[in-house]
């Protein structure tokens, strides 16, 4: 049900607005995203009726038990004299038992299905929202850091779970409990009533001022609590660099300060909750102080039985919870509705790569790959074209070559190909089908890319290699392994297919990495398979028996290569040469070194001894 009762509402497209946590949401919405919450709850029809009766129920017997027991006492008082009835003093006491205990039954049905849809929504939303974040183009990513997107997802989250029991039922609880209860007191005696109730109204202003002042300071301690993280978090993932660096005493400066900022902040929270809870107690005895003297009188002179005193002195301790926990209730409204708010605005993004209406799968029959006058240009940098005019063709079993310097757009027009970016002029098809016209996830099965940076999963190098598959057989994964030259290092391993690569891989060395990265590619057996400079770390030796390895494997597809080391593609059908995101030299190796150009240049500083090698990188 997720993406149906989630995806209906309008948002905003801004990442840097939606991770700003600080910001408070404009009050249409808030709204929104408050009356969509409750459109959610709604979803569970069952529990949210069980818990909104069971909080009437509930609020009911809570209400009957100052009653009755105001009567007990009258009729203790009794005892001895004249009127006194046992027995019906009796049949109180086990009428308040009962309620007693068809109160506490009723609040744990309330709690538990207010919970319940709680968790429910809570659920939804999870997965919206890891939908949501596999589906969201590149280029949000690319200007969204991780650490928000999981802050969204678990806090903001948490912000929304907690609106069904925290606002709307409390709302029906406290609006019963006070309703009726000021009613009775004051029906039974006016004045005594309105001192009954006077705590009330200061109880519920300083509690809900207490409540959004520390909801203000929470803002801004998740603000340094997110700094703190980013900081530790970059620490680690970077933790070889800060040490070769020695910068230690300078990133332990930045958390120090981000830390004492936040220390700060909570003492300020418990300050503001000290008082305010002092002031709110003061108050309750002050007024129930004053009920006491005036009530004694009223008793005194006859005009009020003890057991009605009592009755308006329980009253008051019943109410007193609830009045203080008003400035909860306004706090869940506000967190639901700026965590909803956020939550809806990272939901309703547009996924800019997406199925065209109705759109086909990809059919690769011949398996030819067409680039025809492709440009594009990253969002935020419009005015420069990273890749532009850019036509070539490549038939099965063909393998092209794409060398240029840093920046020259070879990885952007590799993630072109499949589909990671959309193009903005010109177009990209495989076998006649322009790649944005069929389903995406049968271009990602037809095109697939061997990365520069080889991330690797926290499992076995088996669980690896079979990433895009599962359900691979043994022999298969190995046989990718073979040809990834794995195979024999990692019959080596005392766990053999079975041994677990470390937190992102460290346990392996860069061309280790980059292998098993090659086999896990080559398991998905595509009709386009991209080497994006993703043997950069592997020695010339074992490249060429790679290369070797994958002969029978690249006659059934297009094989493109970036790379550097020239070496690397020399056995290339056609190589491109790149400068500026356009081709500005192309043909086969000896075409490309007889024309005399940029490419015969650098092959020929690449030729050169080492002493000459520093220059002779594109
Ligand atoms: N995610 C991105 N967002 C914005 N600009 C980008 C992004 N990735 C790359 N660029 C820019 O696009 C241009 C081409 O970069 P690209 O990574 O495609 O070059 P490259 O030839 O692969 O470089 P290298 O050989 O160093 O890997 C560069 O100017 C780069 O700064």
């Amino acid at each position: 049900m997720t993406n149906t009762a989630v995806a209906n509402g309008s948002g905003a497209t801004d990442p840097k607005r939606i991770f700003r946590r600080t910001e408070s949401t404009a009050a249409g919405e808030g709204v929104n995203a408050v009356s969509r919450i409750t459109r959610m709850c709604l979803a569970y029809p069952g529990r949210v009726a069980v818990a909104m009766i069971a909080t009437v129920l509930a609020a009911a017997a809570q209400l009957s038990i100052p009653v009755l027991l105001g009567r007990a006492v009258d009729a203790t008082q009794a005892i001895g004299s004249a009127t006194a009835d046992e027995a019906a003093l009796r049949t109180i006491a086990l009428t308040l038992l009962a309620v007693s205990v068809l109160r506490g039954l009723f609040t744990l049905a309330q709690n538990y299905s207010a919970e319940s849809v709680g968790h429910a929504l809570a659920h939804d939303l999870r997965l919206a929202v890891y939908d949501k974040i596999q589906r969201l183009p590149f280029s949000f990513h690319d200007r969204t850091h991780s650490g928000d997107l999981i802050t969204v997802g678990m806090l903001d989250l948490e912000g929304v779970r907690m609106y069904f029991s925290t606002a709307l039922v409390r709302t029906v609880l406290l609006t019963l409990l006070l309703g009726i209860g000021a009613y009775l007191l004051i029906s039974t005696h006016a004045l005594l009533g309105i001192l009954a109730l006077s705590f009330a109204p200061f109880a519920a202003w300083r509690s809900t001022a207490m409540q959004l002042t520390l909801r203000k300071t929470w803002l801004i301690l998740q603000e340094k609590l997110a700094i703190l993280s980013r900081v530790m978090e970059e620490n680690l993932a970077g933790i070889r660099v800060v040490r070769a660096f020695s910068s230690a005493p300078h990133e332990m400066k930045k958390f120090d300060a981000a830390s004492e900022e936040a220390l700060a902040l909570s003492h300020r929270r418990i300050d503001v909750r000290v008082k305010s809870t002092s002031a709110m107690t003061l108050a309750f005895f002050a007024a129930m102080g004053a009920v006491l003297l005036y009530g004694g009188t009223l008793v005194a002179e006859g005009e009020m039985s003890v057991g009605t005193l009592a009755t308006f002195l329980t009253f008051m301790t019943i109410l007193q919870m609830p009045v203080r926990q008003l400035g909860l209730m306004v706090n869940a409204y506000a967190r639901a509705s700026t965590c909803g708010a956020r939550l809806f605005a990272l939901l309703d993004m547009p996924v800019e790569v997406d199925d065209a209406e109705g759109a086909p799968d990809l059919k690769v029959t011949e398996g030819t790959l067409r680039l025809d006058n492709v440009a594009f240009a990253y969002q935020g940098a419009e005015g420069h074209r990273a890749v532009t005019g850019i036509s070539f063709e490549a038939r099965k079993g063909e393998t092209v070559g794409i060398v240029g310097p840093p920046g020259s757009g070879k990885t952007t027009l590799m993630h072109l190909i499949p589909r990671f970016y959309d193009v903005d002029a010109g177009s990209i098809t495989i076998d006649g089908q322009d790649i944005r016209d069929v389903t995406l996830s049968s271009v990602r099965q037809a095109v697939a890319v061997v990365q520069q940076d080889s991330f690797l999963f926290t499992t076995s190098i088996e669980n690896n290699i079979a990433y895009g598959d599962p359900r691979a057989t043994d022999s298969r994964i190995e046989r990718s392994a073979g040809s990834a030259q794995l195979h024999d290092w990692v019959v080596g391993l005392p766990e053999r297919y079975g041994t677990v690569v470390g937190e992102r891989g460290v346990s392996l060395s860069g061309g280790q990495r980059q292998r098993l990265s090659i086999a896990r590619t080559l398991m998905l057996e595509p009709a386009v398979l991209i080497f994006d400079d993703s043997t950069a770390a592997i020695d010339a030796g074992t490249e060429s028996r790679i290369r070797k390895g994958l002969r029978d494997y690249a006659a059934d597809r297009v094989t493109l290569i970036v790379a550097h080391r020239l070496s690397s593609l020399s056995h290339a059908d056609r190589i491109l040469f790149l400068e500026d995101g356009r081709i500005v030299e192309q043909g086969t190796h000896d075409e490309l070194i007889a024309l005399g150009g940029r490419y015969a240049a650098l092959h020929e500083l690449q030729m050169r001894p080492e002493a000459d090698m520093m220059e002779a990188q594109p």
